[in-house]
């Protein structure tokens, strides 16, 4: 058994309580705490599961019933479990992601869909990197883990795949793709050149559906400026970089195309920002007018160029030939070109919304606690 804490009770974070206590692994991953940004529970001494409604909303039974949020004692209750714990990221705090080193150092695994921490600096990486590897064992005999196979695509199968053209020594080129499932969903819906008799939904109304589904950053603003996408092709970096000794890639210029409209990048809140949104639809109709008439259509592409220089995210133009122009709903693609794979090797499905992004961090619980319990 391991015993998990998830910290972080959104979309994503809920989901998963819900995927695990709905699957045959109910009794091997014991969820004994919980966190919002301003309260949490944990279980008993014993380390019994939770008692969850799974009829009712998580959160608000979560604001009702705890504590107010001290991740430090937090993270204590759960290292001083007898079994293999695993904390759960499902935020997108900075703050939070500052404490996977001492969370590894005190012999809990991470699991985790938030990228911060592989996105800033490879100092940092590294630290993580090193500490899962080289922690002195712990419970069940062997060293804190991290998974983190969410950051890109979601739950495909993208980061375990790149690690394993690095370590079986295959050397990797060219990584481009759709790394966005809210930009996917967006061009993919606006920048159509199938004939419909409808135009198509004025942007910002697309861009409301895309949050309505679950796909956007809490705020959109981070997926149509670009970061979401740039700390994607930061994390295959360093998760590159940090596997590839003298592989030191630059991430500080990367160029990010940042589609948000200048008036609205300042705007403090959310909201705001989705009310002006509609503003500027005739701006994005535009740009769309223009790649339609060259027979193309707009989409919004990252690239990691391992040896050359061309890294970075833009919003660029494709004929309908091309795959990239055939996407459907929130798909993402990721095509790697390597030295055994010229031809490249391509991953595309759904690549964001809490259920697949739940069952991504799903199945790096079930890889942690394979390599724990052995089977
Ligand atoms: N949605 C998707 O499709 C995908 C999301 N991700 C990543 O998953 C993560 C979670 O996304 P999502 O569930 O949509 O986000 P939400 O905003 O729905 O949920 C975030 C949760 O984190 C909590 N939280 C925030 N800051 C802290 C803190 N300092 N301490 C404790 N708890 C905190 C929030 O608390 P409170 O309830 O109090 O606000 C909330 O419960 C993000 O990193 C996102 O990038 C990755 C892949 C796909
Ligand atoms: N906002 C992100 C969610 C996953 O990382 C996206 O749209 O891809
Ligand atoms: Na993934």
């Amino acid at each position: 058994m391991v015993t998990i804490g998830i910290v972080g009770i959104g979309l994503v974070g809920s989901e998963l309580v819900s995927q695990i206590l709905k699957s045959s692994y109910k009794d091997v991953f014991k969820v004994v705490g919980l966190t919002t940004s301003q309260k949490m529970v944990v279980s008993d001494a014993q380390y019994s599961s939770l008692s969850i409604d799974q009829k009712s909303d998580l959160r608000p039974a979560v604001l009702a019933s705890g504590v107010q949020t001290d991740l430090a004692q937090f993270a204590d209750y759960l290292a001083k479990s007898n079994e293999h714990s695993i904390i759960v990221d499902c935020t997108a705090s900075e703050e939070v992601a500052n404490l996977y080193p001492t969370w590894l150092r005190s012999g809990l695994s991470v699991v985790t869909p938030n990228k911060k921490a592989f996105s800033g600096s490879l100092d940092l990486f590294k630290e993580i990197q090193d500490l899962a590897v080289n922690t002195s064992q712990t419970k069940k005999g062997r060293s804190p883990l991290i998974y983190h196979e969410t950051t890109v695509g979601a739950g495909l199968p993208v980061l375990s795949t790149l690690t394993d053209f690095v370590r079986t020594g295959d050397e990797i080129t060219k990584i481009e793709g759709i790394f966005s499932g809210t930009l996917s969903y967006l061009f993919n819906n606006f920048s159509t050149l199938t004939s419909t008799d409808a135009a198509p939904k004025p942007f910002s109304e697309t861009v409301r559906v895309a949050k309505d589904l679950g796909y956007t950053e809490p705020d959109p603003r981070d997926d149509l400026n670009g970061m979401d996408v740039a700390r994607k092709v930061k994390v295959i970096t360093v998760t590159i970089c940090g596997r590839l000794a003298g592989l030191e890639l630059d991430l500080s210029t990367l160029p990010v195309e940042n589609i948000v409209p200048e008036a609205l990048q300042s705007i403090k809140s959310t909201d705001e920002f989705m009310a002006k949104l509609p503003e500027y639809d005739d701006h994005f109709s535009k740009l769309n007018a223009e790649a339609l008439k060259e027979n193309q259509v707009l989409r919004y592409v990252g690239m990691v160029d391992v040896h050359g220089g061309q890294s970075g995210v833009k919003l660029a133009k494709y004929p309908a030939t091309h795959p990239f122009a055939s996407l459907q709903g929130s798909d993402n693609i990721i095509k790697f070109t390597t030295k055994y794979f010229p031809n490249g090797v391509i991953i595309q499905g759904a690549g964001a919304g809490a259920a697949v992004t739940a069952y991504g961090i799903f199945t790096d619980l079930l890889k942690i606690q394979e390599r724990v319990e052995g089977f």
